[in-house]
């Protein structure tokens, strides 16, 4: 598969990641057989040749439709190209002619709508996206123009969509075939309706599916010569028995026992029913409700789909008590009884559910209670009563509810079979098979075992298929074949089913003998296939054995495998059932004839699974399969999460990787020649010249290259795996020189032409800038002039504002000094004449006071002068006197 050929340092690659499962990333080194890598996660890894792969390096970010279009073909370019499309909601892919699905888990309606099945019809297989329809539609084309009967076999894990697309499937085949419908129930609609009451009754909630069937079912719908859907047959495959009385932690039991829970008032008093965790065969587990499931509506749905099917009111009413009686009798609990090793109903509760159950079996009450705590043995003489312990009689209760359930849904699938009608005139007919894919648990038990063993045929089924279309295109292209390795796995089948002495038959043995126990069984596998190469005894156990099935080893766990094996009715509970007053019950129990009944103590599910597996895979064998792979690409159940290593786990298992190994043991690359010479003419264009046909070019064109192993058809050109790596890796290298070259003479060319540009530019952005420079300087001036302008309109506004106030302030301090100074000037006046009045009067009072000083001096003065003048006129007079004298 790999092209280390062409594995170089710098090339990028796939190596394997234990996280990751494959990583891609740079070589960085090539050492002999090992291979230095640098990882797109920065780590540094080395691995052995053989665990690296060559990436393409032309790989489109999208992916592409078909696996077979990829120019690497190995697990890791397979991987990739699912997750690039599914990160893009492309969920569908094609492998050649096998559709890979990957469960979106989200609701795409615009993919399935009536415009989308109009699209596909006729259209020819790869011109439209891959799809279920595409498939549906080929294959009512082929079994329409062909007459052949064709089957789309849809398989993968479970939750991984295998029921959605059954349910696509067959509402393409009903629009297609559907006649105009002038009646409310016609074929097509009973087809499509026939799955919600198969639903009701054989799916229920588990940890990987929240809608987990858990029954195989194959739909055949027969159509009449003008295509249209004439009669259909359901076949329905091992119904997981143990599920009614035992459920695990966040599981839930079937459907329709909630439903009836859910039931209207009337009806739940009617049935004596309460809620679901009053029920011991619900309450189990803690899950009663789905997120986003209402019970009761669905109930109405089952109910309408009933009538629909033809399903009478008086069916539906019995079926619906049996439900009812199921969970009633699962409350039945059992004490020690007054005898030795005897039972009884432990309390008046439970006397109530027994009582309740017989009401709604309509079989008599003792008669129910004998029959799960007693046991007759009949000897030649006489009948023995053997009384059961409490633990025996909860096993028969358990395994009356198993065998009564089990017989209400072979009754369905009969009724709904009936009611469709077969058409004995079809000459063609298409199936659908949903069935469990490959199956390992912690745990395995004989469900498991069986599962795988159908998984096994089908495996086979799907390599004879896959290998035969390798070859009819080998065939077709006129090109040699012979040396494709095919690997069969006969041998696994041979190890279980082989009669006498496969594991089926000597599990049928061990369930015969009395003695028998798991651990003797499990000796007998160790010493019987002590040499098969595909058997293993696992070291610690004694009762364990593992299988190498084609998708990895599993080991299965013995414990239960005589039990399951066994089935058949306790003649107690046949006799007590078939004599049940209702027409309904009786019917699910009719008596045998001795013979038969003697004949049937004993029938092992095994082998009739066995040969159920076989008659499925005779009606395969008669028609042209079509594959529908699913793929889980999460455990959470959640959308847009890809997990590589488990939908690598589910590729291989599903039998992709092996298709893919298959063709790539011959030569899984294949071109036609044009392409071929598209895009490896570059290796010799020389030989191309001249050259007349595509054949003759492609054939130089290899030989000039060197090429060996190749072959050459009759439109396409067949490589060995790995041999396109080898051609890219020449091409790369051509590319790289001439790309070299061309980058030189390109970027000189580039160089100058943008010197010129750039020259150019620069004037121009000079005189560009100049012309701007002057213009925003222009305009800058005149911004400035236009805002100087403004400034002084301000200022001057300002002014005269400061002017206009000034003035009337200054006309008001004016004013207001004027007054003052009136005032003032008044004062002044005022007080001048009050100062000139003082004045006056000062003058006055001094005039008078100087006058009277005066007059005072002056009187002085006179009487001083006058007394001088006196004496000296008195002396004068003396004088004279004295001469006088
Ligand atoms: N094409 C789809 N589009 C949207 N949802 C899908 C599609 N296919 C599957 N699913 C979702 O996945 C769930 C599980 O799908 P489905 O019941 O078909 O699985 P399954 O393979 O039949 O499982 P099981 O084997 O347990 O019955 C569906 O209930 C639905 O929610």
């Amino acid at each position: 598969m790999a092209a280390q050929a062409s594995i170089a340092v710098g090339s990028q690659v796939w190596v394997e990641d234990p996280d990751e499962a494959w990583i891609d990333g740079e070589v960085l080194k090539v050492n002999g057989d090992t291979i230095t890598v640098k990882c797109s996660n920065e780590k540094t890894v080395t691995a052995k040749a053989s665990h690296v792969h060559a990436k393409d390096p032309e790989e489109s970010p999208c992916g592409v439709d078909d696996m077979t279009k990829l120019a690497y073909l190995h697990e890791p370019g397979v991987l990739q190209n699912l997750k690039s499309r599914y990160d893009m909601n492309e969920i569908y892919t094609y492998t050649g002619s096998i559709l890979i699905a990957v469960n979106p888990f989200r609701r795409l309606p615009h993919l399935y709508d009536i415009q989308m099945m109009e699209q596909y019809k006729g259209a020819d297989f790869g011109e439209l996206s891959p799809h279920p329809f595409a498939v549906a539609d080929v294959a009512y084309r082929l079994m329409l123009n062909e007459g052949i009967s064709q089957s789309i076999l849809v398989s993968g894990e479970s939750g991984a969509g295998k029921t959605e697309s059954t349910k696509m499937i067959m509402r393409y085949l009903a629009y297609m075939g559907g006649k105009a419908a002038t009646e409310g129930r016609t074929v097509e609609k009973q087809v499509l309706q026939s799955n919600p009451v198969l639903e009701a009754f054989g799916n229920a909630k588990t940890v990987r599916n929240n809608n987990s069937s858990r029954f195989g079912k194959f739909v055949e719908i027969q159509f009449d010569q003008k295509g249209r859907i004439s009669g259909a047959a359901v076949r329905t495959y091992l119904l997981e028995r143990s599920r009614v009385c035992q459920i695990s932690e966040s599981e839930r039991n079937y459907h329709c026992f909630y439903m009836i829970c859910a039931g209207s008032p009337e009806e739940r008093e009617k049935y004596k029913l309460g809620d679901p965790s009053t029920f011991h065969y619900l309450n189990q587990s803690n899950c009663y409700k789905i997120d986003g499931l209402d019970e009761s509506k669905e109930y109405l749905e089952t109910r309408k789909a009933m009538d629909i099917i033809g399903i009478s009111s008086e069916e539906q009413e019995a079926i619906f008590r049996i439900v009812a009686a199921i969970l009633h009798l699962g409350n039945v609990e059992f004490a020690e009884g007054d005898d030795v090793d005897s039972s009884k109903p432990k309390n008046e509760k439970s006397m109530f559910h027994l009582r309740t159950a017989a009401e709604l079996f309509m079989c008599d009450e003792k008669a129910l209670e004998d029959s799960l705590c007693k046991r007759i043995i009949v000897t030649r003489d006489e009948n023995i009563v053997k009384t059961l312990d409490a633990e025996a009689a909860k096993g028969s209760r358990d395994a009356l509810a198993k065998t009564v359930y089990s017989r209400l849904f072979d009754w369905l699938v009969t009724k709904i079979n009936n009611s469709i009608g077969q058409d004995p005139t079809s000459k063609c007919l298409i199936g659908v098979l949903d069935i469990y894919g490959f199956e390992s648990f912690k745990t395995n038990s004989f469900e498991q075992f069986c599962i795988n063993l159908t998984n096994e045929k089908l495996q086979q089924h799907f390599n004879q298929h896959v290998f035969k279309m390798e070859q009819e295109e080998y065939t077709k292209e006129e090109i040699d074949w012979s040396y494709i390795e095919f690997v069969d796995n006969q041998d696994i089948l041979d190890l279980i089913d082989k009669k006498p002495g496969g594991i089926i038959a000597l599990l049928d043995e061990a369930c015969m003998l009395p003695r028998s126990t798991h651990e003797t069984f499990a000796q007998k596998l160790y010493q019987t296939f002590k040499n098969h190469k595909r058997f293993v005894k696992p070291k610690l156990s004694r009762s364990d054995f593992t299988i190498c099935h084609y998708a990895g080893d599993v080991t299965y766990q013995t414990e239960l495998f005589l039990d399951k094996n066994k089935d058949y009715v306790i003649a107690e509970h046949q006799a007590l059932l078939g004599a049940s007053g209702c027409s309904f019950v009786s019917g699910l129990f009719p008596l045998l004839s001795d013979d038969s009944s003697k004949s049937s103590k004993f029938s092992s599910i095994g082998s009739r699974f066995k040969q159920q597996l076989q008659s499925l895979l005779e009606t395969l064998s008669s028609t042209e399969p079509h594959y529908i792979r699913c793929v889980k690409p999460n455990s959470l159940l959640k959308p847009a999460i890809f997990e590589n290593q488990n939908v690598l786990q589910q590729l291989r298992c599903g039998g992709v990787m092996e298709a893919i190994r298959i063709s790539c043991a011959g030569y899984p690359t294949r071109r036609t020649f044009l392409e071929f010479i598209d895009r490896f003419g570059i290796l010799a264009p020389d030989v191309l010249t001249g050259s007349s046909d595509e054949i003759t070019a492609v054939r130089r064109l290899l030989e000039k290259v060197d090429l060996q192993g190749y072959q050459v058809g009759k439109t396409k050109v067949f490589l060995r795996s790995g041999q396109m790596a080898e051609l890219d890796a020449r091409r790369n290298e051509v590319l790289g020189r001439s790309a070299n070259l061309i980058q030189r003479k390109v970027r000189s060319f580039l160089a100058k032409k943008s010197f010129i540009a750039l020259r150019r530019s620069a004037v121009q952005i000079q005189t560009v800038c100049r012309g701007e420079l002057a213009r925003r300087v222009y305009q800058g001036l005149r911004r400035e002039a236009a805002s100087l302008k403004i400034q002084t309109r301000y200022r001057m506004h300002n002014a005269r504002k400061a002017y206009t106030e000034l003035s009337a302030s200054a006309l008001t301090i004016q004013s207001s000094l004027r007054g003052m100074a009136a005032r003032k000037e008044i004062h002044f006046r005022r007080q001048t004449r009050a100062a000139i009045i003082i004045q006056t009067r000062c003058r006055q009072f001094l005039a008078r006071l100087d006058y009277s000083r005066t007059r005072k001096a002056a009187i002085t003065t006179q009487c001083f002068w006058r007394g001088k003048v006196a004496r000296k006129e008195l002396r004068k007079l003396k004088l004279v006197c004295l001469y006088v004298t």
